[in-house]
């Protein structure tokens, strides 16, 4: 568990350097919440998220074999005259047979480095089929997809996984795809048609992964279930009317069940126009998105009569208990109007085009229209602060990494980021390459100061008023937003509190403070944001006593670190639509909320 900290490392993380002198308001949260957290508590809340990142051993393949059941494997897609012979020869490849040199590559590193490689040769090939390359490829491999993947495999032999029964190492449930190709690019499902893949294991066909992609007459309902109709027959996918046959994948699905091998289920979503969802690569996703949705295990089937008179095998499956859903089950549901368009949108972009994506405010409660406040990008600093000038930075020319960088030696020798996210550190304030670097955006460590990239959207909740959430899936570590609002002494935090008209006791009884205290800093410099008048959207996201984001300290236009950007980060990863949260008690993470308890 490569982040986990010891009890002893999150002390040094987390706790307050200074004893924080307490400001006449009250938090207010549910009962049992946010009053002190235990060690072992904080710990709960992080050992909770799933550490995909945990290293495994890779194996390389011999290219010989992938070879071989890459081509039986396409040969089965075209579906050729001798389909069944190829078939019988890909399924004969099995994981058993997966030999060779040994590797040691993070398993999930290697999944999205297959991704990356996927979409680079598809757009190479894309780029020289000006010159007809890609048209010849074409014809002779299926697609430009199937070139892709041939590609990979060919020229990077150890991304090939061969069909296996199981999880597949790197793999994580949530995870979306845009095309059938990039599920066979990682190993999740090698069909690029058929919908159930499967292994030939001492002799018996075992289903290895469905995707379930409502092209036939039962559809997904919910991720616990699904009601899944076997194949054949089926004029909708270009085979002739005809019953279905107890035979390749469904005779797979039947062997399964009566061997109680789990399944690989892949769901292919119908996503709403309006909303869009981050892929595994990275990508926006719209919609047919094909999300991997863990393990399930077929618990009966049967024949009925199909829509087309015909015989059609209809096997039921059940998720595989104790693993989480892989995305808001609205997206399942066609047909009937679900929760999110019986929503009214209240505003389209409550930012007013300040943000780079638009953040709407949505109401499916009640009559209630948005709070009125100023939205801003920039925390509006006192007029007595004074903006230090950043140390003389080495880093002067441009990307190039320099281990003597004034950032590198703030951050404990090292960036702790890649280009979308912030891994965790034992840094109380990471610094992502102050104005003096004057790399600032080529860098990779300029995470945070890209700004919002998730559409995120503010919308009723019913009992906390507002909260926030996004209508894209979140992955762990990545930046969510920064909480903005005016920096303020903590005095005068308290003067505006007791002196308060409406606007500190209004809204509800919400407040939109948070307070932070520094090492090193005395109680005159404590400060607090207060987001009450001037905020962005940060100002509306909730308490939870397990909270999905983080914050981060992170200095990148100064080096004051008594006054740092307070940055949100997804300490797990979430969900499409599932609310935003994070722990508004002081012990996580050096900072606590501050509200005025309702009256
Ligand atoms: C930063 S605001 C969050 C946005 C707020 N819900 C709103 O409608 O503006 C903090 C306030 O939200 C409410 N709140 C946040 N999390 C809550 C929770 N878990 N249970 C009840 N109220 C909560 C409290 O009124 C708190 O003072």
């Amino acid at each position: 568990m490569a982040f986990i900290k010891s009890p002893k490392e999150q002390i040094r993380d987390f706790s307050p350097k200074i004893k924080r002198r307490r400001v006449g308001v009250v938090r207010e949260f549910p009962d049992g919440c946010g009053s002190h957290v235990s060690l072992m508590q904080q710990r709960k809340c992080e050992d909770g998220d799933s550490d995909v990142l945990t290293s495994r051993n890779f194996f390389v393949k011999p290219r010989q074999s992938f070879q071989n059941e890459m081509i039986a494997s396409e040969s089965r897609d075209i579906a050729s005259g001798d389909e069944e012979l190829k078939i019988d020869a890909a399924a004969q490849m099995d994981a058993a047979s997966f030999n060779g040199d040994e590797k040691a590559i993070d398993s999930r590193e290697r999944v999205k480095l297959v991704l990356n490689l996927f979409h680079q040769i598809l757009t190479n090939a894309r780029e020289s089929s000006s010159e007809g390359n890609l048209q010849k490829c074409s014809n002779a491999y299926g697609n430009d997809h199937s070139l892709a993947v041939r590609r990979l495999f060919e020229q990077e032999e150890w991304a090939f996984v061969p069909k296996q029964i199981g999880s597949i190492p790197g793999v994580e449930i949530g995870d979306m795809f845009e095309w059938r190709a990039e599920l066979q690019a990682v190993g999740l499902h090698h069909q690029r048609i058929c919908g159930i893949d499967y292994i030939k294991k001492d002799g018996k066909l075992l289903a290895t992964s469905i995707v379930s992609s409502g092209r036939y007459e039962k559809n997904a309902i919910s991720f616990g279930t699904l009601v899944y109709s076997g194949e054949g027959g089926n004029p909708r996918v270009g085979s002739k009317q005809a019953d279905q046959k107890l035979e390749r994948g469904n005779l797979a699905l039947m062997n399964s069940k009566e061997a109680g091998v789990p399944i690989r289920v892949i769901y292919r979503l119908r996503i709403p126009k309006a909303s869009t969802c981050i892929g595994a690569n990275g990508k926006e996703l719209h919609k047919n998105t094909l999300v991997y949705a863990g393990l399930y295990l077929v618990e009966s089937y049967s024949q009925v009569r199909g829509q087309f008179g015909k015989l059609v095998f209809q096997f039921v499956l059940k998720k595989v208990l104790g693993q989480p859903n892989p995305i808001h089950e609205n997206f399942l549901s066609r047909g009937k109007s679900s929760e999110i368009k019986r929503e009214i949108v209240c505003a389209n972009d409550i930012s007013q085009g300040k943000e780079n994506i638009p953040i709407c405010f949505k109401n499916g409660i009640d009559v209630e229209t948005p709070p009125k406040f100023d939205y801003i990008t920039n925390v509006i600093c006192p007029s007595f602060f004074e903006a230090p000038s950043p140390n003389a930075c080495n880093r002067i020319t441009g990307c190039e990494s320099s281990k003597t960088s004034a950032c590198e030696a703030k951050n404990g020798g090292t960036m702790p980021s890649d280009s979308t996210s912030h891994i965790p550190t034992s840094s109380p304030v990471i610094c992502e390459g102050t104005s003096c670097c004057k790399c600032t955006f080529c860098c990779t460590n300029g995470v945070t100061q890209r700004g919002i990239a998730f559409k995120l959207e503010v919308f009723r909740t019913k009992f906390k008023r507002w909260g926030v959430r996004s209508r894209s899936y979140i992955r762990k570590g990545s930046f969510v937003c920064e909480y903005i609002g005016e920096v303020l002494h903590d005095k005068e935090v308290e003067n505006r509190i007791n002196n308060s008209d409406c606007n500190y006791s209004c809204e509800g009884g919400s407040a939109h403070f948070l307070s932070f205290a520094q090492a090193g800093t005395s109680d005159v410099d404590n400060f607090t944001i207060d987001a009450t008048l001037h905020g962005n959207v940060g100002r509306f996201i909730g308490h939870s006593c397990s909270p999905n984001l983080r914050s981060l300290y992170v200095l990148y236009d100064h080096v004051d670190e008594k006054v740092p950007h307070i940055m949100l980060f997804a300490m797990k990863d979430i969900p499409a639509l599932k609310e935003l949260t994070i722990d508004y008690s002081y012990t996580m993470g050096k900072f606590g909320m501050l509200g005025v308890k309702p009256s």
